[in-house]
Formats: structure tokens, C-alpha cells, sequence
């Protein structure tokens, strides 16, 4: 048990820092050696397992990421752009491979992971699951094969609580699909139509954010031409599937030389 690889879970009364919790006690792979809330949070001081409402774990939660990092070989965080990027620093100094699962982060956050990634792992994708990524994969292959009399939409739906939008999921979608036709996603995102828009632009890659309820996280994406339409679909109904994924990330992650990386590349795919 001793030998397993140590894991910290940041955010941890969060939907996914739950999740992350259950997934790394229940993996005979993994150990769950930390959990971080930010100061002032009513879990810190206590056991996670019980500040969750069942069996003691023998973790307390701490609001002191760095003395949590130092002793573990993987940090999972799926907070916020802000936190991980203070994160990122920490992680580096520990050596640990960062799992980043936090999504909203803008291009000039993206790039403050760079000197992070010079010490340690990073593995970092807007969705850690087997099928997005596969998605990706087919979308980009679709996109690839069809010219632009074919228009490119992604539609994604998620809960209420969801901050940011078009979800990382959808972007990952929409560079997968500007990689197959051989654009720059920032040249040919429409992101936001309201009102007198004007004729659809040919060439652009739309993208629609729905948000309702408990939606865990839908996604399309839509070839529309006269006459015929494809529709490449994913589903999630349940949060264990990014879950497993960033665990299968920390473990893929030991053995890598500092870097950043994603989850095509941890899946082989
Ligand atoms: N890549 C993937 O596969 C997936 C990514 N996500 C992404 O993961 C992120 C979290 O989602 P979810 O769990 O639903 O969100 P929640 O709001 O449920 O949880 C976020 C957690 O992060 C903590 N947090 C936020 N800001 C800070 C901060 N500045 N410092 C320290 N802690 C902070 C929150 O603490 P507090 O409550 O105190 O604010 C909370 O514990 C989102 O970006 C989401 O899009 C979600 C699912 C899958
Ligand atoms: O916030 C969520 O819940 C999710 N976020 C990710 C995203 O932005 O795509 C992944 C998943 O769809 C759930």
C-alpha cells in the first residue's frame, strides 16, 4: 500500500473533488494521501471522509496545498482557473504530476503553466473521459473529409451551476474540427449570436451553450449541408467517467519527463 503512488485532491467539497475522492479510495492503484479546501472552508481541520457524510478515511482536509503536494506523487484539481494556477507553481516545486481538469482558462492562463512544466507533469484536458477524447479523435477525421459546404456546430449542455461557457469540452471539439479543415480555431469561432447577426459566415464553427439542471455534460457536433446533416454525439451521465480518467492521468504521468500533455496522449489515442 505504502508503494502505491500518493494523490492529493484539490477542491475537494467540489462536485468533481468529491468524485476524485471515492474514485482514488476504491483504486487499489492509488492512495489517497491529501485533500485541499481553501482557507477558511468549514471542512479544513476535518476528516474528509466524514466532512462527506460517511466513514472516517484518515485524511484531513488542509488549507496548506504546498505541505500536502511535498508529500504525494500526484495532485488531481478540477477547481478554478485562479487556483490552479497557484496550484501549478506548488505542484512544480513538489515535483508532483499535475492533473488538470479545470476548464475557463484563457490563453494567458494557459501560458502561465509553461514554467511550471520546465520542473513537472502536467497533464491538462477540458474533459478526461475515454469517449470525448475518442470524439475528438472522429471529429477531427469528419471535418477533415468534408469541405465547407459542410457547417460545423457544437452544442453542448450542462447543469446549472456551470460557470463558464462554451464548456472545455466544446473547445476541445471545436480545434479538433478547425485541425481536420486546417484553420485556427480563433479565426473561425462564433461564440455568442444575438440579434441581427447576419447570414451565417461559411467556414465558421459555431458553438451554442445550453444550461439546465443536473445535465452532467452533453455534447454535439453538427455537419450541416443542403440535404443531409451528420451529428457526432457524447453523453455523460455520470461524473466517475472524468473521474477515472484524471486518476489513470496521475499514474500515466510517473514515469514522463517534465512536460505538458493531454489526455490523447495518455490514452494513446
Ligand atoms: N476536465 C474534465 O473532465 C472535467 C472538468 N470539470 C471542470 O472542473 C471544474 C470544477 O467543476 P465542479 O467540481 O463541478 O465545480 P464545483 O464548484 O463543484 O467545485 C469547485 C471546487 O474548487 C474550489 N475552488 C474554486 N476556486 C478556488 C480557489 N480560488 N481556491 C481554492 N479552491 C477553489 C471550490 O471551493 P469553494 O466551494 O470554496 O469555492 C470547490 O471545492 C470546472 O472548471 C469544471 O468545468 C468538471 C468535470 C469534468
Ligand atoms: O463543469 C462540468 O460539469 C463539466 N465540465 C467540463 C467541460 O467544461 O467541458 C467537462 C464536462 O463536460 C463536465
Amino acid at each position: 500500500m505504502e508503494d502505491l503512488p500518493g494523490i492529493v485532491i484539490t477542491g475537494a467539497s467540489g462536485r468533481m473533488g468529491q468524485m476524485l475522492i471515492k474514485t482514488v479510495v476504491d483504486s487499489d492503484k492509488a492512495r489517497l494521501v491529501g485533500v485541499v479546501e481553501r482557507a477558511g472552508h468549514d471542512w479544513v481541520g476535518r476528516d474528509v471522509g466524514e466532512a462527506m457524510g460517511g466513514a472516517a478515511l484518515g485524511v484531513t482536509v488542509t488549507d496548506q496545498p504546498l505541505d500536502a503536494f511535498a508529500k504525494a506523487q500526484a495532485v488531481i484539481d478540477f477547481t478554478a482557473p485562479a487556483a490552479t494556477i497557484e496550484f501549478a507553481k506548488l505542484a512544480a516545486q513538489a515535483r508532483a504530476v499535475h492533473v488538470i481538469g479545470t476548464t475557463g482558462m484563457t490563453n494567458e492562463d494557459i501560458a502561465k503553466l509553461d514554467p511550471c512544466a520546465r520542473h513537472a507533469v502536467i497533464v491538462r484536458a477540458g474533459n478526461m473521459s475515454l469517449g470525448v477524447n475518442l470524439l475528438t479523435v472522429l471529429t477531427r477525421k469528419v471535418a477533415e473529409a468534408l469541405d465547407e459546404d459542410f457547417d460545423i456546430e457544437i452544442i453542448e449542455a450542462h447543469h446549472h451551476h456551470k460557470v463558464d461557457a462554451p464548456s472545455g469540452t466544446a473547445l476541445m471539439l471545436g480545434e479538433a474540427a478547425a485541425e481536420g479543415r486546417g484553420v485556427k480555431l480563433a479565426d473561425v469561432a462564433d461564440r455568442g449570436r444575438d440579434g441581427i447577426t447576419g447570414a451565417r459566415k461559411r467556414g465558421d464553427i459555431g458553438f451554442t451553450a445550453i444550461r439546465g439542471g443536473d445535465i452532467v455534460g452533453e455534447h454535439d457536433v453538427l455537419f450541416a449541408a443542403a440535404g443531409e446533416r451528420i451529428v457526432l454525439r457524447h453523453l455523460a451521465t455520470d461524473r466517475s467517467i472524468f473521474a477515472r480518467g484524471a486518476l489513470k492521468a496521475a499514474l500515466w504521468g510517473q514515469d514522463k519527463k517534465p512536460g505538458q500533455y493531454d489526455m490523447l496522449d495518455v490514452l494513446g489515442l
